[in-house]
């Protein structure tokens, strides 16, 4: 495997930078013999910026370019913030590795407010993710949630100009492009949950290619893992793309047994919101995350949902 080659498959925006870097920098480390380059490209998911996301429609819309690339053999291994990932994979590609997870909070970001809890009646929020909108909502109807969308830069810049009171984006963004300075206040997930898979970064590759996964192996979080496919196993029992309002988050137990896992699905204007928990042993956890979206779909979700992907194809 002497003076192998890793091509990366990147999007441009400075965040997924950071994080196919990240993954050249720890395959460099474990393995002084190879080289790696960045091939970086453009997503569907970059060139629609004046559509809200949940009515752009389609699954993967960030990712889809890079497994091209991939299949035909323009790149190795794609790096991808988890919580952009869909579900299901292509024929020939697989989701290989998942690297250790930074903070999954949810972040309020305003150059007024200390916090959520200081915003005024009817102040202006910005975010264009329906899980945030609804949680929002059901604390806060007086909010004006608007739409914000854009990279990690573009929406700091929209607050900045003064369009908004305050908005969300998730903490692990602004901490690796170093901003964490910007970070007003954490919001715990009791407060409002996490994305399936925010803050952990996965490494996708052709299944058949062993050299690359033999590569990539060090760079894998056992419970990074095991988090972020119980969330994931819950999103997939609930058809639920990226856009849409379900929270999901899994802990791991401190003797690193169990996992805890926490689900909800609400509707986007908050007014309805379901919500559960299960624990069980770590070997488990994507049936746990199927067991307890069963349960949400039982109590109500699946309304919710079927009204969720009826407005989105109608609009
Ligand atoms: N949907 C865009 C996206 N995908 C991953 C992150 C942040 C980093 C992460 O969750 O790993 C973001 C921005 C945001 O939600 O504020």
């Amino acid at each position: 495997m002497n003076n192998k080659t890793v091509r990366i498959a990147t999007r441009k925006s400075a965040l997924a930078l950071w994080q196919a870097e990240y993954v050249k920098a720890q395959l460099e480390h474990f393995h002084a013999d190879i080289n790696v380059e960045l091939v970086p490209m453009t997503t569907k998911g970059d060139i629609i910026l004046d559509t809200p996301l949940a009515k752009v429609g389609g699954k993967g819309l960030f990712v889809k370019e890079l497994e091209v690339a991939m299949l035909e053999n323009r790149a190795d291994i794609a790096v991808h913030s988890m919580k952009d990932v869909p579900v299901d994979f292509p024929e020939g590609l697989g989701l290989e590795v998942i690297c250790p997870r930074e903070d999954p909070r949810d972040a309020f970001v305003s150059n007024t407010y200390k916090a959520l809890a200081d915003l005024p009646e009817g102040a202006i929020v910005g975010t264009s993710s329906l899980r945030r909108q609804c949680q929002l909502k059901a604390k806060r109807p007086d909010l004006d949630i608007r739409d914000l969308r854009g990279n990690v830069n573009t929406r700091l810049r929209k607050l900045d100009d003064g369009e908004y009171d305050a908005i969300i984006l998730a903490s692990a963004g602004l901490i690796r492009l170093k901003m964490s300075d910007r970070i007003a206040q954490f919001i715990e997930p009791e407060e409002m949950l996490p994305a399936n898979g925010q803050g952990a970064v996965g490494i996708e590759c052709r299944t058949d290619d062993e050299n690359i996964k033999a590569l990539l192996a060090p760079l894998e979080c056992k419970t990074t893992r095991v988090r972020v496919l119980a969330e994931r196993a819950m999103n997939k029992a609930l058809e639920g793309g990226c856009q849409v309002p379900i929270g999901s988050y899994g802990v791991i137990s401190e003797d690193g047994k169990d996992v805890y896992l926490r689900g909800l699905v609400g509707a986007v204007d908050g007014s309805e919101m379901i919500e559960s928990e299960i624990t069980g042993p770590i070997e488990q956890g994507e049936a746990l995350g199927d067991a307890l979206a069963q349960e949400l779909l039982s109590r109500g979700a699946d309304k919710i949902l079927k009204q969720v992907y009826s407005d989105s194809a109608n609009d």
